[in-house]
């Protein structure tokens, strides 16, 4: 039976205590994996699968022994599976592709439409491999045996980025890396179709300008930070901006850039909160980070997507972070002088930390240093594996999306 009823949703703060979290464990779908599609899987490897599990239960035991309620994607998935709507949604999304063509469309839609709602969950995160269908036609036929009809979703495992809570409303992000774009579909359609999300409006969607989750950082009640560089556009900070003003659920939108490259995919690779006035922060970026600031200008109009925003800048982004917050000063930890750990720890995701509540955060012991200056600063660190998990390069807060947080 589904759940239904939940209490309040929603997050307005990265660090108020942490109430509920959706999280994917990770499953075939990263049995998928091999040297030569890892890359555009967007994995640095491939992992070792069963070990990658290991961790990831050890992840969420350690949520669930600290009180939070841990939401699990692929049963959400599952549970919605059973309404007709949702099926054809999500079959019609999974075929949605121009590789296939009209015949191989309609083999591998009538294939999913046999499938058990367990089943075609499974199917839609694990993809369907060219030898798990019995096709016909013209691109079935001159497909790659080792080729996917449906393209398997391995990132999934980092929930954070496909959809993102801001105050009581969820944004379904626009994922910008083509081995991404469907998992949004299927975030879409939870939140559109499970009674525990019921009457939740939804800010975004994912046809519109690329935003991901892991640039959007909540640094405090009405403001928010959004990251623009490899995934997350200029255009897609602006309507996001626009449309948090119009529905009043932030009142500053501190844009900033970041560099296009792997390292820093998303903001939270660089900083994340770990107290109601500091962050971990990546050092090589600390002194260079800007932002420009959008405020919502006076009156906001009806039309929540052509309202004209007040930008002003760019500033140093701790100072332009403070002002926004109300704090005299916005607190840096850092990781150190030594410029080659702090680098194999910003690789690793020890910037991406996941706050349980105010000054307490998990991340990946594997990064010692960053650790240590954790705790140095009175933040006290809940330390998990991530030698397979971090394959992917993401961390604690890459795979959990929170979607309710007690205000601060
Ligand atoms: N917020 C994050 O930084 N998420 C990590 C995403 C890793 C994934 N392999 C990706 O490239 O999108």
């Amino acid at each position: 039976m589904i759940e239904s009823a939940a209490p309040s949703l929603g997050a307005t703060s990265e660090v108020g205590p942490l109430q509920t979290v959706m999280l994917h464990r990770p499953g075939p779908e990263l049995r998928r994996l091999t040297p030569r599609n890892n890359d555009q899987l967007l994995f640095d490897g491939v992992p070792w699968v069963d070990r990658a599990q290991e961790e990831h239960d050890a992840f969420a035991q350690a949520l669930t022994d600290r009180g939070v309620e841990v939401l699990h994607l692929d049963a959400l998935l599952a549970e919605i599976l059973s309404f007709p709507a949702a099926r054809a949604e999500l079959i019609g999304a999974a075929v949605d592709d121009p590789r296939l063509g009209a015949t191989l469309q309609r083999d591998a839609t009538r294939h999913l439409a046999w499938l058990s709602p367990e089943d075609l969950a499974a199917t839609l995160i694990a993809g369907l491999a060219h030898d798990e269908l019995r096709g016909h036609g013209l691109a079935y036929q001159l497909m790659d045996r080792s080729d996917f009809v449906v393209p398997p979703l391995p990132n999934l495992l980092f929930t954070r980025d496909s959809s993102v809570w801001i105050g009581d409303e969820v944004a379904v992000t626009s994922l910008a890396m083509p081995a991404r774009r469907r998992e949004s579909t299927i975030t879409a359609a939870i939140y559109t179709h499970h009674p525990r999300f019921a009457g939740t409006e939804q800010l975004y969607a994912a046809n519109l300008e690329h935003l991901e989750g892991g640039d959007v950082l909540l640094l405090a009640p009405g403001v928010v930070a959004v990251g623009v560089g490899e995934r997350t556009t200029p255009g897609g900070a602006e309507r996001l901006a626009r449309r948090l003003f119009a529905r009043e659920l932030a009142h500053t939108v501190l844009v900033v850039p970041i560099a296009q490259e792997r390292a820093t995919m998303h903001l939270d690779t660089i900083a994340t909160m770990v107290d109601l006035d500091a962050m971990v922060m990546y050092p090589a970026v600390a002194d260079s980070l800007v932002a420009w600031t959008v405020r919502a200008p006076y009156g906001v109009a009806d039309d929540a997507d052509t309202i004209d925003l007040a930008v002003t800048g760019p500033q140093p982004f701790v100072t332009a972070a403070a002002a926004a917050m109300g704090i005299d000063r916005l607190r840096v930890i850092d990781t150190g002088l030594d410029p080659v750990t702090a680098e194999r720890e910003q690789w690793d995701d020890g910037n991406n930390t996941l706050a349980l509540a105010p000054r307490l955060t998990v991340a990946y012991e594997r990064n010692t240093v960053t650790n240590a200056a954790l705790e140095a600063a009175g933040i006290e660190v809940v330390r998990i594996a991530g030698s397979e998990l971090g394959s992917g390069r993401g961390g604690p807060r890459c795979m959990a999306c929170p979607v309710a947080r007690d205000p601060l």
